[in-house]
């Protein structure tokens, strides 16, 4: 049986409070195999009469937060038809309840502890055509990130929309005014953001388009406009390396 559920929380909110939630069976499930933040299976059984249950979980982020499928499959151990009759007449529609009470206060919860995790944003600025398409990339000009490579952006305050922010983001540190496009992907930031635990925050970027002003780097030590072949030749923050392909893409599509 499959369950599909919108948290509005990033990708590492959501995983680490279904982690913390855990499932909503009346007995233990081990894990087989997680990856954080993107997938995590967990199995019970073979039990008695040879029973068996699989859960597995997958986060995808989007624009409007993490999508969250979950694929849940038994095995009740009985003969073919017996089984057939248990499931239509009983375990499919307990299955059912259990998982929609279970996703309703998953969400709730998911989406109350996203306001306590402080998150970045961050724009991959296009310009030009299919015959040529560049990118805006950006040299932090201090901290311990000093020297490498981003996208221009920075945190979400609290309440704020991550739109809204990536727009006022590059106002700030640009002089420019953007529109977002398009939602690229998602990646978890291992290192501390305005005090949170390491590894709790996430970047979030997006495709945007450049609608009034010329980039000028009030806040960066350098600004540069790059081909998808320039892209992979700079030093780049070490987590921002995983969205790259995503942004590539976005410069050689026809
Ligand atoms: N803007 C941006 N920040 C990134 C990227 N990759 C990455 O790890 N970060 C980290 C660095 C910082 O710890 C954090 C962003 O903080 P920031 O200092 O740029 O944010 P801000 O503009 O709101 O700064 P401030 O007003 O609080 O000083 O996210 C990226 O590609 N772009």
């Amino acid at each position: 049986m499959s369950f599909t559920t919108v948290v509005a929380a990033p990708l590492t909110v959501a995983f680490d409070v279904a982690r913390a939630l855990g499932r909503p069976w009346p007995f233990p499930l081990e894990e087989v195999e997680s990856v954080r933040p993107v997938s995590d299976l967990y199995a019970a059984g073979p039990g008695r009469g040879r029973r068996r249950l699989v859960h597995a979980r997958r986060f995808t982020a989007t624009a409007d937060g993490t999508v969250v499928d979950e694929q849940v499959d038994w095995d009740t151990g009985l003969p073919r038809l017996l089984a057939g009759l248990l499931d239509r007449a009983v375990l499919r529609r307990r299955v059912r309840r259990s998982m929609r009470r279970h996703l309703d206060g998953y969400a709730a919860v998911a989406e109350l502890r996203a306001r306590d995790v402080v998150q970045v944003v961050g724009a991959a600025i296009v310009r030009g055509d299919a015959a040529g398409r560049e990118v805006l990339v950006a040299q932090r000009g201090s901290g311990p990130l000093a020297g490498l490579w981003e996208f221009p952006g920075g945190k979400v305050e609290p309440g704020e929309d991550h739109e809204a922010a990536l727009v006022r983001e590059c106002t700030e540190e640009l002089g420019v005014t953007v529109v977002p496009r398009e939602f690229l992907g998602e990646v978890p930031l291992d290192g501390a953001v305005a005090g949170g635990a390491p590894g709790t925050s996430t970047l979030r970027v997006w495709a945007a388009g450049l609608v009034a002003g010329e980039p000028v780097a009030h806040e960066h030590r350098d600004l540069r406009w790059v081909g998808a072949a320039g892209l992979g030749t700079l030093d780049w923050i070490a987590a921002d390396r995983p969205l790259l392909p995503a942004v590539r893409d976005l410069l050689t599509r026809p």
